[in-house]
């Protein structure tokens, strides 16, 4: 990991790109094949792509069972404890419906409706992370959505693996698909026999699920398109260097392509840091996705001071920025560009991956600048609620005709002014 200073004018804005045009070319077959065929394309793709040939890929009651005895208690109690305080997080995010009267009978408001039906798309392999079912299905729940449907490839074996399955059933979802890739999302956009259509789709994946949302989005919403992990840390000399290094290297593991960069103005820690991520990624059994992360995408910036860190912290808009100094709070007013901030020495990333409760699906590749964590708003609508009283109507019409008139639009005008034979 380079020890870079400040002042050397390093580029920190990070766009990783996603895909070819070839690979885009793909994932437009693939969609229209799914729309033409429905599930024989799906399958078809399912033999190709994840080497399984099935007929029927509906998750079944049997093989939810077999996930849940598979799996030890204890671990299903770490689940269900971790599922509670996301659940309690995400129910603070719920709106509540508004409409104001005025005394003219006037009534404006607000009203939210929550979508009807979501699709949570989980990556296969060494992605199919059970904290990722949460996070995506949870908000969608406490938002109100009535169907939420579940997609993820079949391993070689043509099974999900148990702590999917697991994570699934403990939040109630029945309906699972074994199908993934760019299948997966036309299925979830357009529908087959098999899969209902959603409304909206959240999840990451790999290029083929990325450029598949992307070419759906318009017929259907989107969450965003997730980049490789990335995590900041901004810690002056009072942070402990074994522990920073620790940190940074959880997400260096996620991703060959993940950011993990310090933000100091303490050299020592700086230079303790270097070398403990050094011995510590020998330790891991990931050590060759995290090395390569660490050596292409990671940094330890030197400032020379605590103000053009923070500077560089908001220029870096990180998904995960920890704060690991004596009072971390007083500098929280000073970040504006962040996914989540984790305070103190004992807010390490992993905490809020798992079990606190915020959500771990966050902007990246800088879009912290203006976007938000997944969440329970993401999973509603708004409807505007205008109801107007005679005596409003009596009172404004004018104005209102007139507006339209000074735009040319005879039709609107002539719509109030009908109304005016009521009053005469
Ligand atoms: N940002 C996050 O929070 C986060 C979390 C978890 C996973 N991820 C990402 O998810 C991805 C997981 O990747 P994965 O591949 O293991 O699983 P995946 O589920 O994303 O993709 C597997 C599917 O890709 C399709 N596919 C593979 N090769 C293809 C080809 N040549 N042409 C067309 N389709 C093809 C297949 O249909 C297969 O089912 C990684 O990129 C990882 O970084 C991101
Ligand atoms: N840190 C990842 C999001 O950036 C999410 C995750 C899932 N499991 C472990 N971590
Ligand atoms: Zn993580």
């Amino acid at each position: 990991m380079k020890i870079i200073r400040k002042s050397d004018r390093v580029s920190l804005r990070r766009r990783v790109e996603q895909g070819t045009e070839e690979q885009r070319k793909t994932v437009q077959t693939i969609i229209g094949d799914v729309k033409a065929q429905g599930d024989k394309a799906v399958l078809n793709y399912t033999e190709r792509f994840d080497g399984v040939k099935i007929d029927q890929y509906k998750v079944s009651p049997q093989e939810f069972e077999e996930a849940y005895e598979a799996l030890d208690g204890e671990f299903v109690e770490i689940l269900q404890e971790a599922a509670t305080n996301i659940r309690k997080f995400h129910e603070k995010q719920r709106p509540a419906s508004w409409f104001d009267a005025s005394e003219d009978g006037t009534i404006l408001g607000q009203k939210i409706t929550a979508i009807e039906a979501a699709g949570v798309y989980v990556p296969g392999g060494t992605a199919a992370y059970p904290s990722s079912v949460f996070m995506n299905v949870i908000p969608a729940q406490v938002a109100g959505v009535e169907k939420i449907v579940m997609v993820t490839p079949p391993g070689k074996d043509g099974k999900v693996p148990d702590g999917v399955l697991l994570a699934a059933h403990i939040l109630g979802v029945e309906d699972v698909y074994k199908v993934g890739g760019a299948q997966a999302i036309a299925a979830l956009a357009y529908g087959t026999e098999s899969v209902p259509a959603v409304d909206k789709i959240t999840g990451p994946g790999n290029v083929f699920v990325a450029l598949a949302k992307r070419e759906v989005f318009g017929d259907v919403d989107i969450d965003m398109i997730a980049g490789p992990s990335e995590i900041a840390i901004l810690a002056d000399d009072t942070a402990l260097a074994s522990e920073v290094a620790a940190d940074l290297l959880s997400q260096a593991e996620h991703d060959a392509r993940s950011s993990s960069v310090l933000v100091t103005t303490s050299q020592q820690l700086a230079e303790q840091v270097q070398q403990q991520v050094k011995d510590q990624l020998e330790e891991l059994p990931r050590a060759e996705i995290a090395r390569k992360s660490v050596e292409d995408y990671g940094m330890i910036l030197l400032c020379e001071t605590w103000g053009e860190a923070i500077t560089t912290v908001n220029e870096i808009a990180p998904e995960h920025l920890e704060i690991v100094t004596d009072d971390p709070f007083q500098h929280l007013g000073k970040i504006k560009n962040a996914g989540a901030i984790f305070l103190g020495p004992y807010s390490s990333e992993p905490v809020g991956d798992y079990f606190a409760g915020p959500n771990h699906v966050l902007p990246t590749n800088g879009t912290a600048r203006f976007s938000s964590p997944l969440n329970v708003d993401d999973f509603l609508k708004k409807s505007s609620v205008i109801s107007y009283s005679s005596e409003a109507l009596k009172k404004h019409g004018d104005k209102i005709a007139r507006f339209a008139r000074l735009e040319g639009l005879e039709a609107h005008a002539k719509a109030i002014d009908t109304r005016k034979e009521r009053w005469k």
